[in-house]
């Protein structure tokens, strides 16, 4: 028996409406997942250039700044956790000329508490004016911002802050997987960077008195007499010998003698400029670097750092009051008068300067003593 189906309009139109319906939801998830894809190439091509960015202020200056127009924000701030001031070390010693903008610092990780309550995840906020006042700038027009938890070891590192003017920019029924999975990425970064970076700072500083160690010295001596030669610019250099250190060591143990070079380089440092550079050279002596800075100059500095020395009340343990001098060598590489060969100028230089010491030592200590370069 043959079964006709009769046409019927009505159906055909519900599968017509079905059909078409169906057909708006594919195209809109096609469109999504074309989205998802722009987007997750997006976060991908950010990624690689954080995992490619191996100094730290240029890696915070990308996420502060560089980053904005690629994440569609006009305000962007990251708060990092240094309760050892392990991040501002490296900051200041390795990168003393590169400013880096809208990092906050801090020792206090209730802080984070402030920002995510108990719920270590992103969150958005459209409303909290006075959070957002606290994460980016005063001034800042924030409408709509994105807080993501920076976590290693379920440990919180940090937070980075996406700030919009637009109120729609971060909703609330906005997915922020990737943002999530971009904060892990940046996290890693931060950490390999600090840690890498934290080695090369140990490496050119003198544990006990935190000037730069001899190796330091010589890379950056070598670095600054390029650099006066170029600009022909006199450089000058500075060997500081506190006189009798033995005795002191011996009269009043060796932990006092420790905390003398730990002061006597906290007086040597105010005097010298922030692009200078201090070192310990070894056991009681320092060494100091002054680029731009002729022989007048470099004699009137020298001078007062032996002054303000020989000035200084020193306690024992007992508190016995005691006084130190130091004797102070001096040269100067000044390219306009010395045309020779610039072959181991580090070496030569330091060497007259530790000559200059020398006599200072030999005429009776407690001078300064200028040696010309030859
Ligand atoms: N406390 C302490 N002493 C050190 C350190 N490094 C070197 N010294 C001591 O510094 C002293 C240097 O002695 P000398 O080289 O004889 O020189 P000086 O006694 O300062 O005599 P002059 O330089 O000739 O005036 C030695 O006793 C070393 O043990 C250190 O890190 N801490």
């Amino acid at each position: 028996m043959a079964i006709f189906h009769q046409y019927n309009p009505s159906r055909e139109q519900a599968l017509e409406i079905e059909n078409q319906r169906l057909k708006s939801l594919l195209d809109s998830l096609v469109e999504k997942a074309e989205l998802n894809q722009k987007t997750y190439g997006k976060f991908q091509r950010l990624e690689f250039e954080l995992l490619h960015t191996a100094h730290l202020p240029f890696l915070l200056n990308k996420l502060t700044t560089d980053f904005k127009q690629q994440l569609d924000v006009e305000h962007i701030s990251l708060m990092l956790y240094d309760p050892y001031d392990t991040f501002q070390e490296i900051l200041e010693s390795i990168y003393p000329d590169v400013a880096v903008s809208n990092v906050m610092f801090t020792k206090d990780a209730t802080q984070f508490d402030a920002i995510y309550q108990s719920r270590l995840e992103p969150q958005i906020r459209q409303t909290n004016r006075f959070l957002s006042q606290i994460l980016f700038s005063r001034e800042a027009t924030v409408r709509s911002f994105l807080t993501l938890p920076l976590l290693r070891n379920n440990l919180i590192i940090g937070s980075y802050h996406l700030g919009s003017v637009n109120q729609q920019r971060f909703t609330p029924e906005m997915s922020t997987d990737f943002y999530a999975h971009f904060a892990q990425i940046v996290s890693i970064c931060l950490e390999n960077t600090a840690n890498t970076e934290h080695l090369k700072h140990l490496s050119l500083i003198d544990p006990l008195t935190k000037t730069k160690n001899r190796r330091c010295l010589y890379q950056s001596l070598e670095k600054e007499l390029a650099r006066a030669d170029r600009n022909m610019l006199p450089l000058s250099c500075l060997f500081i010998d506190i006189d009798h250190f033995k005795r002191i060591n011996d009269q009043y143990g060796h932990t006092i003698g420790d905390r003398v070079l730990e002061h006597i380089a906290q007086i040597i440092q105010p005097n010298l400029r922030a692009t200078d550079l201090l070192a310990r050279f070894g056991g009681e002596e320092f060494t100091a670097v002054l680029p731009n800075c002729d022989e007048h100059v470099a004699e009137k500095i020298s001078e007062r750092i032996r002054h303000m020395i020989g000035n200084q009340v020193f306690s024992s343990n007992d508190e016995t009051k005691f006084n130190i001098t130091c004797s102070i060598g001096i040269t100067t590489w000044n390219p306009a008068r010395h045309t020779g060969s610039k072959e181991s100028l580090v070496d030569s230089i330091i060497r007259i300067a530790d000559d200059a010491l020398y006599e200072a030592k030999s005429a009776g200590r407690n001078r300064c003593v200028w040696k010309a370069f030859h």
